[in-house]
C-alpha cells in the first residue's frame, strides 16, 4: 500500500450549517465548541474583513514543494476550504495567485496555509481569502508526493477531511463534523445571549457576567480602598 494518498470523496457539513457558522464567527463558534479548536494565531489573514466557513480538503505537502496543492484541485466542490500543511515546518511561498485561481474555478472559498503565501496583492485584489504562517516570495518545486484528503494538523490542530473549518479576522477555528450541529446551535444561543448583555454594559451596568463583581474580586483577595 502507498504511503501517499489522493482520497477523492469527502463527506461533508451541510451549507446550511456552514452559513450558519461563517455568520457566527470565529469567536462565538470557538467559544461555543467548549473554547477548542482554535488555529495557531500565528496563521493569520493577509486581508481584511472575510468571514467563512467551509468543508476542509486537507493537503499534506513536502516542504518546498506544491504539487499536492495542484493534486487536491479536483477533489475541491464548491464550499470548500483548502488547507494546506508541510511534513516539517515551511514558510516557503507554497501558493500565490495563479493556484488561488484554479482553486476558486473549482469553488474553494477559501485557503489556509500552515506554511507561506506570496501574490498577496493580486489574492487581495482578486478577493480571494487566505490565511498563512507567512508572506514569502520563496518559490517551491512540483516534485514529491504527498496525500489529499488525509487526516493532518494545521496550526497544532487535528483537522479531518470534511471538518467544519471557520474563518475570520479573528483567526481559524476547527470543529469536527460530528459537533457542528450542536456547536452551530450553541453559537446561536450565545450570540442572543450577547445582544442581551450589550444593551447592559451600554447603560453602564457592572459585573453583568459575574453577577455581583464587588464581592467576587474581594473573596479572591482584592481590596477595596
Ligand atoms: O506557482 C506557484 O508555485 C505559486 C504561485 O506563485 C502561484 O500559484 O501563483
Ligand atoms: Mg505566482
Amino acid at each position: 500500500m502507498s504511503r501517499h494518498v489522493v482520497v477523492q470523496h469527502v463527506d461533508r457539513v451541510p451549507a446550511e450549517i456552514l452559513q450558519g457558522l461563517a455568520e457566527q464567527g470565529v469567536s462565538t463558534v470557538h467559544e461555543a465548541d467548549g473554547r477548542r479548536g482554535a488555529l495557531d494565531p500565528l496563521v493569520r489573514p493577509i486581508q481584511s474583513g472575510a468571514r467563512i466557513a467551509g468543508s476542509a480538503v486537507t493537503v499534506s505537502c513536502h516542504p518546498g514543494d506544491n504539487l499536492m496543492i495542484h493534486a487536491a484541485v479536483e477533489t475541491v466542490r464548491p464550499g470548500d476550504i483548502v488547507v494546506v500543511t508541510t511534513t516539517s515546518p515551511s514558510t516557503d511561498g507554497m501558493l500565490g495567485e495563479l493556484l488561488a485561481t484554479s482553486l476558486a474555478a473549482h469553488g474553494a472559498v477559501g485557503v489556509i496555509l500552515d506554511a507561506g503565501v506570496r501574490d498577496v496583492a493580486e489574492l487581495r485584489e482578486m478577493g480571494f481569502p487566505v490565511w498563512a504562517r507567512a508572506i514569502s516570495p520563496q518559490g517551491t518545486v512540483k516534485a514529491s508526493p504527498g496525500s489529499v484528503n488525509v487526516p493532518v494538523v494545521a496550526g497544532g490542530q487535528p483537522i479531518n477531511p470534511g471538518d467544519a473549518v471557520v474563518a475570520d479576522d479573528d483567526g481559524i477555528v476547527v470543529v469536527p463534523r460530528d459537533r457542528v450541529g450542536a456547536t452551530l446551535e450553541a453559537a446561536r444561543k450565545r450570540t442572543a445571549n450577547e445582544a442581551a448583555k450589550r444593551d447592559r454594559l451600554a447603560a453602564g451596568e457592572l459585573g453583568v457576567d459575574m453577577y455581583h463583581l464587588r464581592p467576587l474580586l474581594e473573596q479572591l483577595g482584592v481590596e477595596y480602598r
